[in-house]
């Protein structure tokens, strides 16, 4: 992965535990938002990536590209992937149980990803220091060690629950109630 100082971690970063009470491995970790373009169930175009944690610290999820994602005729939209990349990222930091946003999003496209791929993602931290996490993510071709076809380094950002309320929708947030809450 071709990451900028921005989203490596610094020498004093540490490598975070699982929180206690996250999913323990083998979970499916479910959608944080029914509407979510990245895991939402009703939305009507989104990816629909359902993540699973096989081991607690990582996670992984699939994601077909359909018609509704393209960008050149019959291949994936870059900022289509771009938006897996970060939803299973997103979905990485979840396990940590506090609320994190996308602050810098890096992405290495490797290989055209045709309409009707399965793309097999996995997402995992490099380390934490402070309010700053950085993730790193890839996506396989057909199969978990199938060739890479997107990269991406982000740093995610620690909030408090008051960002979403602040600037989102406190009514949705409150009317999609989780056992494994952190982010709307
Ligand atoms: C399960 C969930 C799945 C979710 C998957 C999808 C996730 C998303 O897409 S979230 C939506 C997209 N992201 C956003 O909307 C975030 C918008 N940005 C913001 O709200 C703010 O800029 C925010 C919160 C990132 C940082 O603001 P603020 O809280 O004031 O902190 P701030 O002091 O500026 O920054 C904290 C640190 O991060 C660094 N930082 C912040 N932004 C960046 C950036 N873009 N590049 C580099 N460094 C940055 C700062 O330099 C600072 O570093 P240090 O502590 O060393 O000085």
């Amino acid at each position: 992965m071709t990451r900028s100082p921005v989203t490596t971690p610094p020498p004093e970063a540490d490598q975070p535990a699982a929180h206690f009470d996250a999913p323990p491995p083998g979970s499916a970790l479910g959608s944080h938002y029914s509407r979510c373009f990245g895991c939402g169930a009703d939305h009507p175009t989104g990816l629909h990536l359902a993540a699973v944690t096989p081991d607690g610290a990582t996670v992984e999820a699939e994601f077909t590209v359909g018609e509704a994602h393209q960008g050149a005729p019959m291949l994936a939209h870059g900022g289509v992937l771009a938006a897996a990349m970060d939803e299973i990222i997103g979905m990485s930091v979840w396990l940590f149980q506090r609320p994190y946003v996308t602050a810098r999003l890096e992405t290495d496209y490797v290989r055209p990803v045709p309409v009707g791929t399965t793309l097999h993602l996995r997402a995992w931290c490099n380390g934490i220091a402070g309010r700053k996490a950085y993730l790193e993510a890839e996506g396989r071709i057909g199969a978990p060690d199938g060739p890479v076809a997107v990269r991406a380094a982000a740093l995610f950002v620690q909030v408090d629950m008051e960002h979403f309320a602040r600037h989102g929708d406190a009514a949705a947030i409150a009317a999609e109630h989780h056992d494994f809450e952190v982010n709307p």
